[in-house]
């Protein structure tokens, strides 16, 4: 990937729900909207329905009484009247009743709510979609304990159903992603045989599956399946051109004979359970231009794996810190060295509880979809790397952001003047953000602010994160574990202005949970006689 610089605020409609967790809580009052709606949609339906009933009753005890004898029936002229009222005026009102449109006014009312409420959009759907596969991925969790409701051996959530799973092969598929179409569609051929009520068809199942299996490389399976296919469609289109394509395959291979390329392959008239693990599956690897010894390390570290050195780790130490502040001298802060190339700490309790409510509350209505800068042309745009939404927060907004802001240039000792403001972070579920550079890099491209480059991050963690999260450093084999109320600094310059690329870092895909965190981004100007520039890369900071 090449690097993100920039990260901008847009209003992006595309994922604006799914891509922060607070934002996907407003769902749930919609929902909850919808329910209320769909239940009184019910009761009018009953209304108009036992009013229909009532006609119906009445109709027929008179035509009963009529038909017994019709003539003697009629003698009676009030009984001929009747008739003839029934079948006009009260008629006349059966028609209206059931005429009446009900749903089209609730339809409305509905759509008028759209305006008023938060409701996802198909980008939002499948930005979902893709999240649950990214987390499938770099948390290593099974298809079918997920389609079980199950994350790491827990039952969070409810099963999924057939139609669920083919759901999420049918996004895999339309994102051009064979390998998860086929783990999900699998899922659903095997939910789909136990269920009385089914969600989805066999059919509809194999056609995805089988041209993804292929595309996956195993021509045999795919031409069993499509073989499946066309026992229930004998006439399917596509079927019948793929299956001669996959035998052509095949017979080149030397895998079947010629007489065999125009039977079928033997597929088992009874049904067994699709087993992925008999496959040849490539998982996809991550962004384009990260190497995938680089994504994989990246990935270890996400589910927590220990990689770092045990000797370089006995050497990081805890202590606590004045660093020449008064208050500091009352109540020292306590520092973490978390790793010593690039040296790199943890300061804990270092926000508080009431300040985080103040970020929280100030950005909540403005967060926006995170985008990059691109580093080619410039321009601002939503992008897969970071799934987040963010707002920037101006030190005259509250007295408690000065306090913060004023508190990471008594930590660091760097002058605050020449930061950008307080970029308040939000992730949703799965929200990440892959390995980058904070810095600009050489001949790279990042919004001038006329202060230099950033010489260094300050991060707070605002929030616990029950499984997931982690900001991980692939080049130096580190993992810090979101923890509210601790900050993590490090610089991302050396002492002569060079970009250190061992601080390249990435937030960790949310697994469950809500995760928040605040970047201040110093820059270069003002820090000459704070930071000296030196002219070698190790100078210690
Ligand atoms: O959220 C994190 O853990 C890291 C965020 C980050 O690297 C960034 O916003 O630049
Ligand atoms: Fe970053």
């Amino acid at each position: 990937m090449s690097a993100i610089l920039m990260v901008m605020q847009t209003n992006a409609v595309l994922g604006e729900v799914f891509t922060a967790l607070s934002d996907m809580e407003g769902l749930v009052t919609t929902e909850l909207e919808l329910v209320r709606h769909l239940d009184n949609y019910i009761q009018e339906e009953e209304i108009r329905l036992k009013q229909l009933k009532r006609f119906l009753e009445e109709y027929e005890s008179m035509y009963q009484e009529a038909s017994e004898d019709v003539s003697q029936y009629l003698a009676n002229p009030v009984n001929a009247y009747l008739l003839v009222k029934r079948l006009t005026s009260d008629w006349k009102q059966v028609e209206e009743i059931m005429t009446q449109n009900v749903g089209s006014i609730f339809v409305k009312n509905i759509t008028r709510y759209r305006s008023t409420l938060p409701f996802p959009s198909d980008e939002d759907l499948t930005g979902a979609a893709v999240a649950l596969m990214r987390l499938q991925d770099t948390y290593e969790l099974d298809t079918h304990a997920l389609a079980e409701g199950k994350l790491l051996g827990k039952k969070y959530s409810r099963q999924l159903t057939a139609g669920d799973c083919w759901e999420l092969g049918r996004q895999s598929y339309n994102n051009g992603d064979h390998y998860h179409t086929v783990l999900w569609m699998g899922e659903a051929l095997n939910k789909l045989e136990e269920e009385s009520n089914k969600t989805a068809t066999r059919q509809e199942i194999l056609e995805y599956l089988a041209f993804s299996t292929y595309k996956q490389g195993n021509v045999k399976e795919a031409l069993q399946l499509t073989d499946e296919l066309l026992k229930i469609v004998p006439f399917h289109q596509r079927g019948l051109s793929n299956i001669q394509y996959y035998r052509e395959i095949l017979h080149q291979q030397g895998e079947i004979q010629f007489q065999q390329q125009h039977e079928t392959a033997g597929a088992n008239s009874t049904i067994e359970p699709f087993n992925t693990s008999k496959l040849k599956l490539t998982k996809p690897s991550g962004t384009a231009g990260i190497p995938a010894e680089q994504w994989n390390k990246y990935e270890r570290l996400c589910r927590g794996e220990k990689l770092m050195d045990p000797k370089i780790e006995a050497r990081l130490r805890c202590r606590y810190v004045t660093n020449n502040v008064p208050y500091f001298f009352i109540q020292p802060i306590k520092m973490e060295l978390a790793s010593l190339k690039p040296r790199l700490v943890i300061y804990h309790n270092v926000v508080t509880d009431e300040e985080i409510e103040t970020a929280k509350k100030l950005a909540q209505s403005r967060l926006r979809r995170s985008t990059v800068q691109n580093s080619l042309t410039g321009a601002s745009e939503p992008t897969k790397y970071r799934i987040a939404k963010a707002a920037f927060l101006q030190n005259s907004e509250h007295d408690h952001i000065v306090k913060m802001t004023r508190r990471i240039g008594d930590v660091t000792g760097l002058d605050m003047t020449t930061a950008e403001e307080l970029q308040v972070c939000n992730y949703g579920i799965g929200g990440h953000y892959e390995p980058h550079y904070d810095h600009a890099r050489k001949g790279e491209v990042q919004k001038d602010f006329g202060w230099g480059n950033r010489i260094a991050t300050w991060m707070f963690y605002m929030s616990d994160v029950e499984a997931g999260g982690a900001t991980v450093f692939p080049q130096i084999n580190l993992a810090l574990w979101p923890q509210k109320g601790s900050a993590a600094f490090w610089f991302n310059l050396h002492p002569n202005g060079e970009g250190d690329d061992l601080t390249q870092h990435a937030a960790c895909p949310v697994l469950t949970g809500s995760k928040w965190v605040s970047n201040k981004w110093i820059h270069e100007r003002n820090q000459e006689f704070r930071r000296p520039c030196g002219l070698t890369f190790d100078a210690e900071m």
